[in-house]
């Protein structure tokens, strides 16, 4: 049997409204599935990012704890990309889970991270639950003139790795 055909490169263009797209679902997607690759955690959430360009190709894309205890979903991604790179200034960043704005382990947020690129547009799954930190992540982006996408239908997808940090 043949395999199911992948969908043309040019219906992977992330979006550009604050709706979000079948795209920024697929999108949303695997950035839900690199959180399940994170190395198990009692004491910190388990994200997954990716950041795609506007012509639908990846660009970066990392996880909790990747290389590090203490590495977070998007810092991992950022990392290995320059952040003046041009691609970015078209690019849509994935997280399974908003952008941290509160951190004990390191000195730069995820937010700030992002903040410090020209990344005009974040779609998240899930907003983060005050069980370590408050974080504000989705607030400070839009605050920074970011469109910032919520789709609350893959919420549940994005939670089900972190079960067992939620009461
Ligand atoms: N893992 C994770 C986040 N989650 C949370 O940020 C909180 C503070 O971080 P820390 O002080 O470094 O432990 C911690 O509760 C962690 O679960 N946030 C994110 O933006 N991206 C990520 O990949």
């Amino acid at each position: 049997m043949k395999p199911p055909a992948s969908p043309p490169l040019s219906s992977l263009r992330p979006g550009g409204a604050p709706e979000p797209s079948d795209a920024d679902r697929h999108w949303l997607r695997a950035a839900i599935a690199l959180s399940r690759r994170c190395p198990p955690s009692s004491t910190a959430f388990s994200v997954g990012a990716i950041v795609v360009d506007a012509t639908g190709a990846v660009v970066a894309e990392g996880y909790s704890r990747r290389d590090d205890p203490h590495d977070h979903a998007e810092e991992t991604a950022l990392r290995g990309i320059d952040a003046a790179d041009p691609r970015l200034a078209g690019a849509t960043l994935y997280s399974s889970l908003e952008p941290c704005t509160q951190r004990t382990s390191r000195t730069r947020t995820c937010t700030d991270l992002v903040l410090a690129t020209a990344i005009p547009r974040i779609v998240v799954a899930w907003r983060e639950p005050a069980v370590f930190v408050h974080a504000q992540g989705v607030e400070r982006l839009r605050g920074a003139g970011r469109t910032v996408v919520e789709v609350g239908e893959l919420a549940a997808e994005a939670r089900e790795v972190n079960t067992h940090l939620l009461a």
